[in-house]
Order: structure tokens, then sequence, then C-alpha cells
């Protein structure tokens, strides 16, 4: 396959500085993209979480399928055990959102501390996320680009600030990203026409056509309205479908250029809002 794949080396490195981090904070939060959220989601996170809490931050609700966000939101809660919040990081309600289900996840420690005549302090919370899934963007929302150091803190690294949210809220400089391993090479796919994987690390038309056979059986309408296609176009194979669109896009035989718009179109929600991962829990590695 076209796509590379993860990278062993900046896994490791994420992997020991998350484990390293992860006594220092109450709760983390993973971030997933909405359209890819099992895809996109590290199955070592698992092992490494042990009884951390732990909150699924949905990004890019506003690209995703409503619906399928609604199921995937259930399906993390009811089937994995961990809860799950769906956000758009444009959005102000995004804060408030994140604050009250942390709160609520943490009722129980915090009640305990206040039992115990514990002074009152802000939840610490660290984010963690693939490339390109929206950690900076929430991380400035949340801190509302006012970036606060918040003092000296042992066993921080020089470099690695708590950043305040608000009074009950601060959040450790996300400590490194961390590669899904996939043994699907859909995965690949997925992650390529997403984003998470630079451009220039695959071959376009080879996600061009991952894309339209997605769209094909999901949402052919969209993809029909989009370029304007017929109903008989829409029986050609997922090859001659790109040739059409090329053709239809006016780049006449440069399918290369047309799979790269094609996958910009996808990107900027022009064939619409969509969700890659369609089977709930069909991957054994996140089971
Ligand atoms: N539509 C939409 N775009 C978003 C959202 N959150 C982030 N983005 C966009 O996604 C892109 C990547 O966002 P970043 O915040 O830089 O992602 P990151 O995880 O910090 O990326 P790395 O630094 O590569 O690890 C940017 O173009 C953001 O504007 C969201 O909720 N909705």
């Amino acid at each position: 396959m076209a796509v590379i794949q993860w990278f062993p080396g900046h896994m490791a490195k994420a992997i020991r500085q998350v484990e390293e981090k992860l006594p220092l904070v109450d709760i983390v939060f993973e971030l997933v993209d909405a359209r890819i959220p099992l895809s996109s989601r590290n199955p070592e996170l698992k092992r490494l979480m042990k009884d951390k809490p732990h909150l699924i931050v949905m990004t890019k609700m506003d690209l995703a399928d409503p619906e399928m966000t609604k199921k995937w939101i259930a399906y993390f809660k009811n089937e994995v055990g961990v809860r799950a919040i769906a956000i758009d990081s444009k959005a102000n309600i995004t804060v408030k959102n994140i604050t009250k289900i942390t709160e609520s996840i943490l009722a129980d420690k915090l009640a305990h501390e206040e039992e115990k005549g514990l002074k009152e302090r802000p939840i610490r919370a660290m984010t963690i996320g693939i490339p390109n899934v929206g950690k900076s963007t929430l991380l400035n929302r949340l801190v509302n680009r006012k970036v606060a150091q918040v003092g000296d803190t042992p066993g921080v690294t020089k470099g690695q600030q708590w950043l305040r949210s608000s009074k009950k809220l601060e959040l450790l400089d996300t400590p490194g990203i961390l590669w899904p391993k996939f043994e699907d090479p859909e995965t690949g796919q997925k992650l390529a026409l997403t984003g998470a994987i630079k451009d220039q690390r695959f071959a376009s038309d080879d996600v061009a056509l991952f894309a339209i056979k997605y769209f094909k059986q999901y949402h052919p309408h969209n993809l029909q309205e989009r370029y304007h296609l017929s109903d008989d176009d829409m029986t050609l194979s997922d090859i001659d479908l790109l040739l059409t669109i090329t053709k239809k896009v006016g780049m006449q035989e440069d399918y290369e250029r047309a799979s790269e718009r094609l996958i910009q179109d996808t990107r900027k929600e022009k064939i619409g809002r969509y969700t890659l991962d369609t089977n709930f829990g069909s991957d054994s590695q996140h089971a």
C-alpha cells in the first residue's frame, strides 16, 4: 500500500512521555477525529491508562456525520467503558462542555478529597492525540489564547507548562503525539484522507479511489451532486469513475491532480459530512 504506516521511534517516545506525565494528572483527554473515531486511536493507550480517568474527545464533529457521532459516543460509553464527547473547537460551548463532563467523571475523587478536608484545587488534565487531530486548537480554546503558566510544578520538565483553562481546570501542555499502530490497511487510507498523514507521504490516486468507494457506498448522492455524475456514471468501476470525475472537473487526463482536488473537497465538507469508521468495535486492536 502506498501510505507510510506507523513510526515506531516516534511512538516509543510519545509513550514514554505519556507514562512519565501520567502521575501528574487527574485525567487524560484523548483526542480522536470524529470522522475516524477508532482509526485515530492508539491501541497502546489502554495498557498505559490502567485506571486513570480518561475522556475521549471527538474533534471536528462539524465535519462528521451527526448520527454516526451519536452512535460512537454511545459505543465508547457502553462497549469500551470510557466517556466520550464530540466537539467543534471553533464553538464556544466546547470549553463549558469539557469542564462539565470532566467534573462529573472526577466527582467521586473530588468529593473524597473534600471529605478528607483537602483544599479545593483545579483538575489537572493532559491532552494526547495523533497529528493534526486538533490538539493546539483545543488547547488554545480552553486557555482562551491567554496562555498562562501556572508556576513551577515538580516533575514537569523544561518546556512543559501547566496552562490554566479556568479556576477549575489546568492542562499539561501536550506531551506528544501518539501514532496509531494499524494492522488494517484501510486505516492508513482513512488517516490520509482526513489529513493526519502528510500529503507527500501517500499516493493521492490510491486515497481518492478509497474515497470514491466510500462515497459511492455511503453518500452516493453527495458525490453525484458535487461532480455532476449521472446514474450511469455511478455504475462505473471506481477507477473509471475517477477518470470521469477528472474530465468533469476539467482536468482532462490528469487524474492525479483530480485526485488531489477530490481529497481537498472531502476535507472542506464539499461532499458533505461523513464518518469513515462505520464498524463499531470491528477493529480487534481496540476491543
Ligand atoms: N472543522 C474543524 N477543524 C478543526 C477543528 N479542530 C481543529 N481543526 C483544524 O484542524 C487542523 C489541525 O489543528 P491543530 O490544532 O493544529 O492540530 P494538532 O493536533 O495540534 O496538530 P499537530 O501539531 O500536527 O500535532 C487546523 O487546520 C485546525 O483549524 C474542529 O473542531 N473542526
